[in-house]
């Protein structure tokens, strides 16, 4: 592969139209294809679940040894079943792919010499991109025109600290080598730490360095535990069907039953007996969820993340914004005495105003709190600030004399120091009881809830070209700046909140204890326990998992050691969302459950997110935890149907072979009553959800799945064999009659039932969704008039008798009535251990 040639100038970039014909030619820059595939191909997919393939071709069988018509009825249903769960599938992924564009990271492009902000998938070879810290680099490029340009490219080498990239001297004209340590090349997936770049793009997509090996932030994240979960019910599911289906096998062929139609028989039970909408109810529903939350202004990028909010018991966050209201104001700058003093915010403003990292809102509240001169003075160089370190220091210059600015956490700066700067301007040396003395003020800064940053100096030689970390020594301490960041009046409340609904919420800052603590005080929030950094580092992975149960608070805690804390969380077992907006938030943010950031965030961290709120606030954050939990719920409905009263129809069926010398159903019966099925169960994902069963958070429980099953099942059956017993002795039915009257008698309990196991409460006192009502109504209705219509000799169906309905309406009284009981025992039962 060539790199088509380079663009002429760095400040003109490509034009649309060279821009689209690349796009033509190069494809969007996304590591995989797009995710929506045709719709014509997604339909297709649909057909290689084997059951179906399998039906198909016993139907074709069928067909060529005579049975032509009832081969036809058995393909339309088929075909019928497929479509109703691909249309409902497709309509999600459609609206689930819209949301995630809401938010979708973009980049700044020149293109006809203008910059434009262009979703990442549209950029191409020979573009000229723009890049400045926070930014996240979208494609593999040559570094053009660099300043203090520093990239964090960790996930391609490993190497934790920023790497500093310089311009390239020429640009090659065809696919240069590309070195991963080259320093005038950066590459998709890393990001910017600090300063600013031109970059001409020259890899895209997969042809990038990060799509060769294939693993980027962006891949497809492990299996959530609902993931886990459905997989596992799938798999009990599936070895129940295998054996149900064996065993109808060989009975029928035991009983001498044509091979063919006994063949057709147990496929058709193995139809019935798979919930094949499970992926389509959950789709819709988390969809459907999505659509819920984006209304409340929180947009889900990875619609499973839904899923994990209902199920989150830990929520870690940060301080800025989450508990205080982010609007930070520089409120003091004191010298070594704690006087006001001018020197030390000039410092601070010229520190502020040189960096060219990523501005925190501290230098923004620095630049904001006045004008200063900044004329004369040139900056030489930077160490830029990261959250290891926790300072930023500049190189300038002014009249030929060159000074290193330092500011940063109070507690690391002092150690750097040896000398301190008196209230007149003269350099004292830093004696101990001098130390002592500013560690006092500074102590008494924070118990005033002052947020504090240490400032200092030194003056370098004339030939001192650079400035790195080892020069940040010997400094001279010139006061600190002390901030103030109100709390947020609500955090209390929305805290209470989400403890109510039993989530433990977990303070993870950077920022000290005392600040922390004093925060935490105003806003009344009890703490139970703190582990700053430095006792963090000492402690192994054993040592902190049997700290981060109590401790709610983890004060200067570095981007590792966030990550840490909830790996040390997750392994005990806990769901855990992680809230955050910074570049040192962004690996917590990819190995939370759940992570969430906001819409102003740096786009590493929005990148690594599964949920962007457009605002900051935790009451939408429990709105949004609680949509979770709803449609959780309305899953669990359809999987506690399926478990035990659909399951138990196509056990009945399966037993019925043993003894009747018939077939109990014909296979397109069997399918046909599966179709109606999944029709009465569209609208589920409608469903509310009572409020009771919203209190808690919400796992995935085979156990719970597997009770109620052996609950509910056996009445179930009990009531099946009723029915079979009644239809033979009291109607005399012949086979006809019988598949007849079993037929509408299964559909009815099998769909009426959703209204008893839909809640937990009575079902008169909890009211479904109308949809689900009239669907229901409907289905039943249908199977009821299916044999009086003219469609009944090709299904195979006779008309009832009159005094089959009476019948039918006793069996559904006492059914419904006796799985409400078994439903209430059961419950009284699991209240003990209630459903997590
Ligand atoms: N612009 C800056 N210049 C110098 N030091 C800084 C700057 N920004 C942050 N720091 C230092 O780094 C520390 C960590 O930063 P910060 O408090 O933003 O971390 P955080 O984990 O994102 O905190 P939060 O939970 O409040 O979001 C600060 O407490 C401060 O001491
Ligand atoms: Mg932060």
């Amino acid at each position: 592969m060539t790199l088509p040639p380079p663009v002429p100038s760095a400040t003109e970039g490509l034009s649309q139209s060279q821009a689209e014909q690349r796009l033509a030619q190069w494809g969007p820059n996304q590591l995989r294809p797009a995710v929506q595939r045709a719709a014509l191909l997604q339909f297709m997919a649909q057909f290689r679940n084997p059951l179906v393939l399998i039906l198909l071709a016993a139907a074709s069988v069928s067909a060529l040894t005579g049975d032509l018509s009832g081969a036809l009825v058995i393909s339309v249903i088929v075909v019928m079943s497929v479509a109703l769960d691909f249309v409902q599938a497709y309509r999600a992924g459609q609206a689930a792919a819209k949301l995630a564009l809401q938010v979708a990271v973009t980049a700044t492009v020149l293109r006809d010499g203008k910059p434009h902000d262009l979703p990442v998938a549209q950029l191409v070879p020979g573009d000229v991109v723009l890049l400045s810290a926070g930014d996240l680099i979208p494609a593999d490029a040559h570094v053009l025109e660099a300043k203090d340009f520093f990239v964090n490219q960790a996930q391609l080498t490993g190497e934790p600290y920023p790497v500093e990239k310089k311009a390239r001297a020429t640009v090659p004209a065809t696919e240069a080598s590309w070195e991963l340590d080259a320093v005038d090349s950066v590459f998709m997936g890393s990001s910017v730490v600090s300063g600013s770049a031109h970059v001409l793009l020259g890899r895209t997509g997969s042809s990038s360095a990060l799509g060769q090996i294939a693993v980027s932030l962006a891949d497809k994240a492990p299996p959530t535990a609902f993931e886990i979960g459905t997989r596992q019910f799938g798999v009990l599911i599936m070895r129940l069907t295998l054996l149900l289906v064996l065993f109808t096998l060989l009975v029928n062929v035991a009983l001498h039953r044509t091979l063919l139609e006994s063949f057709l028989f147990a496929v058709a039970l193995a139809v019935g007996l798979t919930p094949e909408l499970l992926p389509m109810v959950v789709s819709v529903t988390l969809t459907r969820g999505a659509l819920r939350m984006a209304a409340l202004k929180v947009i889900v990028k990875r619609p499973s993340a839904i899923q994990d909010m209902g199920a989150m018991d830990v929520l870690c966050t940060d301080k800025t914004g989450t508990l205080t209201e982010a609007h930070i104001r520089l409120e003091r700058h004191v010298d070594a005495d704690g006087r006001e003093n001018a020197e030390v915010l000039r410092l601070a403003y010229l520190n502020s105003y040189f960096e060219s990292g990523l501005k925190s809102p501290l230098d923004d509240a620095i630049l904001a709190h006045g004008e200063i001169d900044a004329t004369g003075w040139a900056k030489i160089d930077e160490v830029p600030f990261d959250f290891e370190r926790r300072r930023v220091s500049v190189l300038l210059e002014k009249d030929a004399q060159r000074q290193l600015l330092v500011k940063g956490a109070p507690e690391d700066i002092l150690k750097l120091c040896t000398h301190f700067q008196d209230p007149s301007g003269t350099t004292q040396t830093l004696d101990a009881a001098s130390l002592l003395r500013i560690n006092a003020l500074f102590d008494s800064l924070s118990e005033e809830g002052f947020r504090v940053l240490g400032i200092a100096w030194k003056p370098v030689p004339q030939d001192h070209p650079h400035a790195v970390i080892s020069d940040e020594s010997a400094l001279v301490f010139a006061g600190f700046a002390a901030f103030l960041d109100p709390p947020k009046a609500s955090a209390g409340q929305a805290l209470q909140t989400m403890a109510d609904s039993g989530v433990a919420v977990k303070i993870v800052t950077g920022d000290n204890e005392r600040v922390t603590r004093h925060v935490c005080t105003q806003l009344g929030i009890a703490i139970t326990g703190v582990l700053t950094g430095t006792e963090l580092a000492s402690m192994n992975d054993d040592a902190l998992r049997a700290r981060v149960e109590d401790v709610n608070l983890f004060c200067r805690v570095n981007p590792a050691q966030k990550n840490r804390i909830i790996l040390a969380l997750k392994a005990r077992g806990h769901v855990v969302g992680y809230m955050g907006d910074g570049i040192n938030d962004a690996p917590s943010l990819h190995t939370a459950d759940v992570g969430i950031s906001v819409d102003d965030a740096v786009d590493v961290a929005k990148q690594a997110a599964a949920m962007i709120l457009l605002e900051k606030d935790l009451m939408v954050l429990h709105a949004g935890m609680l949509e979770g939990r709803r449609t959780f719920g309305n899953v669990m409905k359809y999987i506690m149907m399926a478990t035990s009263s659909n399951f138990g129809n196509m056990f009945s069926m399966a037993a019925a072979t043993l003894f009747l010398p018939f077939l109990p159903m014909l296979p397109l019966q069997i399918l046909l009553n599966n179709l109606l099925y999944d029709v009465s169960e569209i609208a589920l994902p409608l469903d509310e959800v009572d409020a009771e069963d919203l209190t808690r958070p919400k796992r995935w429980d085979m156990g719970f799945i597997r009770d109620f099953m052996l609950t509910i099942g056996p009445i179930s059956s009990l009531f099946d064999f009723l029915t079979f017993y009644l239809l033979l002795r009291l109607f005399q039915a012949d086979e006809t009659l019988f598949r007849t009257g079993w037929f509408v008698e299964s559909i009815a309990t099998q769909v009426l039932v959703i209204f008893v196991i839909r809640t937990r409460r009575n079902p008169l006192r909890s009211h479904p969704n109308r949809w689900l009502t009239l669907t229901s109504l409907a289905v039943v209705l249908a199977a009821m008039a299916l044999p009086f219509t003219p469609l009944a000799g090709m299904l195979g169906f006779t008309p009832l008798p009159a005094a089959f309905f009476g019948l039918l309406i006793a069996l559904l009284v006492g059914y419904l009535s006796l799985v409400e009981g078994g439903k209430q025992w059961f419950y009284r039962r699991h209240i003990q251990t209630p459903r997590a």
